[in-house]
């Protein structure tokens, strides 16, 4: 009985948005998309048995202690005067009452063990599969993607979804199967007065109904207020510094308190709606049972209907009421997990653009580092201009190239595509004969050992951001990576590796984060390095280290630097200059400087000994 009279009584349910349903995400138009969850259901088809069946059975037994009360109630007129065998009767009639409480009690326990239970092992298989495909979606994906939506749809949709399948759908059908076996009850007790009520419900549902879609509607608006106070106060407190250091506190905190007043009006009108609901609630029911009663008295009174069919009715009226009261709030639920599942099935139905060919060629055992950009033309999405135009390049195996040229010129595309980040429009790109287009991604990319400019270090120790790039990395291998990238030294004062690098590595220096970060793509050990040098300035200890790191790191591999360094220019074998996705000139250092082109006005201006 717990199960079916709670919703009007006590709106625990309608008021959860208020606390438990920090969530903001747009409700579906249909039921189709839930059709995504239909393999992991059957998936668990044991456990879906097992809590229908509880569930049935609870709805049941929950369904007969009116009609047990009811007969417990006309137990008197049964016993006909005899004082000592009605109270018999009466206490065998309560025993059943009691029992079947019991016993609905334990079925509804049971029933809510599997079925959240079945709703927790999707949403968990879910979220794997969702998070799988997302690693597996191509960077170009990503970016089309708003920033922190890939997140809400793994985090904030699987919850919409996880509620739905280990609370709502079970409450739905459950509301459901006790509102239609308590309207059919109410005929089977009296079918007169069960006509009429049935004739008088919609007078009561559809108000109801009707505010209950106001408040629905303010509730939605106050919940985006609220993301929108969360992402203003999410962007200051990740550039906590800059924040404080332009003295902008009160003008961050006016943009997140506007926010959170606008937050708070929109509840205010979604309370005083609410509010009119309790009394518009409260009216009904109490109008409505009185109206049982009152009829029913009639009935009692002219004999039509026993006192015991009253009582019954009485608790079947509530048992309806209630549960029309629990359908309209879960009906918005199911149509948020929906909307959810909607969401989710736009990523996992994502085809990875990158992907092996059917039959791929397979890269040499060994291979030697013989790097070629073959007439690569290279459009990124829409854009109407090319970031790489007609671009060749052959590096041989061990040599040592800078990149230079300026902002824009297409010097990280050249990384990506060879990293096969991206696939060219035109042109190959060949490793040691093999063409990119022709291996498998993954052979492919373990050929490559790639330190980012931006160092993108995660939350860890120093031995988990340098074996990153390997399953089993044992000690030495990592101490080893350290050392050459020379950035051993500086953790061994601290706690070796060992050593905690904060939040996203915060906890070390610029110069610092880009050693780890050599260490990281030494320790795998690629017959090619790309590195993207870091652009801010380094002390003259730092940047000594930094080039010993660099030349230490280039020893026996063909190496690609984006060059932002004298040092390094002075160090390659060639230095290919770039402009507008094109090559425009090539040579050593001194070849360049003495032809006054391009890249004698750029070493003027741009590489300054550090
Ligand atoms: N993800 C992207 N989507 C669209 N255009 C991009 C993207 N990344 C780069 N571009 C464009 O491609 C061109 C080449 O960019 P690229 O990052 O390769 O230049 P870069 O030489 O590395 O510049 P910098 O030295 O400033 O890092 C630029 O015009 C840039 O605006």
């Amino acid at each position: 009985m717990a199960d079916t009279d709670s919703s009007l009584v006590d709106d625990r349910r309608a008021t959860q948005p208020e606390g438990g349903e920090a969530i903001h995400r747009p409700k579906a138009k249909s039921l189709k998309p839930l059709a995504l969850l239909l393999p992991y259901v059957a998936r668990h088809w044991v456990t879906v048995t097992v809590a229908l069946i509880f569930l049935v059975a609870a709805a049941a037994v929950s369904l007969a202690i009116p009609l047990l009360l009811g007969s417990a109630a006309d137990a008197g007129s049964a016993a006909q005067g005899n004082a000592e065998e009605l109270l018999s009767l009466v206490d065998r009639a309560f025993l059943w009452v009691a029992l079947a409480a019991i016993l609905s009690g334990v079925l509804g326990a049971v029933r809510f063990y599997f079925v959240s239970r079945f709703g927790e092992r999707i949403a968990a298989d879910l979220r794997k599969d969702l998070y799988a495909h997302l690693l597996k979606l191509s960077p170009r994906y990503h970016s089309q993607m708003r920033s922190g939506e890939a997140v809400s749809r793994l985090t904030a949709d699987i919850t919409l979804i996880e509620t739905f399948l280990g609370s709502s759908a079970s409450l739905a059908t459950r509301t459901l199967l006790t509102t239609i076996g308590a309207l059919t009850m109410m005929l089977v007790v009296n079918w007169k007065l069960g006509l009429t009520l049935l004739a008088m419900l919609p007078i009561a549902v559809l108000p109801v109904m009707a505010i209950g879609r106001v408040i629905r509607t303010m509730s939605n608006r106050a919940q985006s207020r609220l993301a929108d106070a969360g992402a203003e106060a999410a962007e200051a407190l990740d550039a906590i510094e800059l924040v404080q250091a332009y003295n902008r506190e009160q003008s961050r905190l006016g943009a997140f308190t506007e926010a959170v007043e606008a937050t708070f009006e929109a509840a205010m009108r979604r309370i005083g709606a609410r509010s009119i609901m309790i009394v518009l609630v409260s009216v009904l029911l109490f109008g409505g049972f009185v109206g049982v009663l009152w009829l029913g008295a009639r009935a009692v009174a002219t004999g039509e209907m026993s006192f015991g069919d009253l009582a019954s009715m009485v608790l079947y009226a509530l048992y309806a009421g209630s549960g029309f009261g629990m359908l309209a709030e879960v009906y918005g639920e199911v149509m948020r997990a929906a909307g959810a599942a909607d969401r989710a099935a736009e990523v996992l139905n994502a085809e990875p653009e990158i992907t092996a060919p059917e039959h791929p060629v397979a890269l040499p055992a060994t291979v030697t580092g013989a790097l070629e950009f073959d007439d690569v033309t290279f459009r990124y999405g829409d854009e109407t201009v090319s970031a790489l135009e007609h671009f060749s390049l052959s590096v041989k195996p061990g040599e040592f190239v800078a990149l230079v040229g300026p902002s824009g010129a297409g010097k990280t595309t050249v990384f990506r595509l060879a990293l096969r980040l991206f696939d060219v429009q035109s042109g190959r790109i060949v490793l040691d004969g093999v063409s990119a287009m022709q291996a498998d991604p993954r052979d492919w990319r373990q050929q490559f050992a790639y330190a980012p400019q931006e160092s993108a270090l995660f939350t860890g120790t120093a031995a988990q951001n340098i074996g990153f790039g390997t399953d089993n990395p044992d000690e030495a291998l990592l101490e080893n990576a350290a050392r050459m990238a020379e950035a051993f030294e500086f953790l061994a004062e601290k706690d070796g590796l060992a050593t905690d690098l904060g939040q996203k590595g915060r906890s070390l220096s610029g110069g610092q984060r880009q050693r780890v970060a050599l260490a990281r793509a030494l320790v795998r050990d690629a017959p090619v390095l790309l590195l993207d040098e870091a652009t801010s300035a380094l002390d003259s200890e730092s940047e000594a280290a930094v080039r010993r790191a660099i030349s230490n790191a280039a020893e026996g591999r063909t190496t690609l630097v984006i060059a932002h360094r004298l040092s390094t220019v002075r160090r390659a074998d060639r230095i290919i200059v770039m402009e507008h996705g094109r090559i425009v000139e090539e040579g050593n250092h001194d070849q360049l400087v003495a032809k006054g082109g391009l890249y004698a006005r750029l070493a003027e201006l741009q590489f300054a000994e550090g």
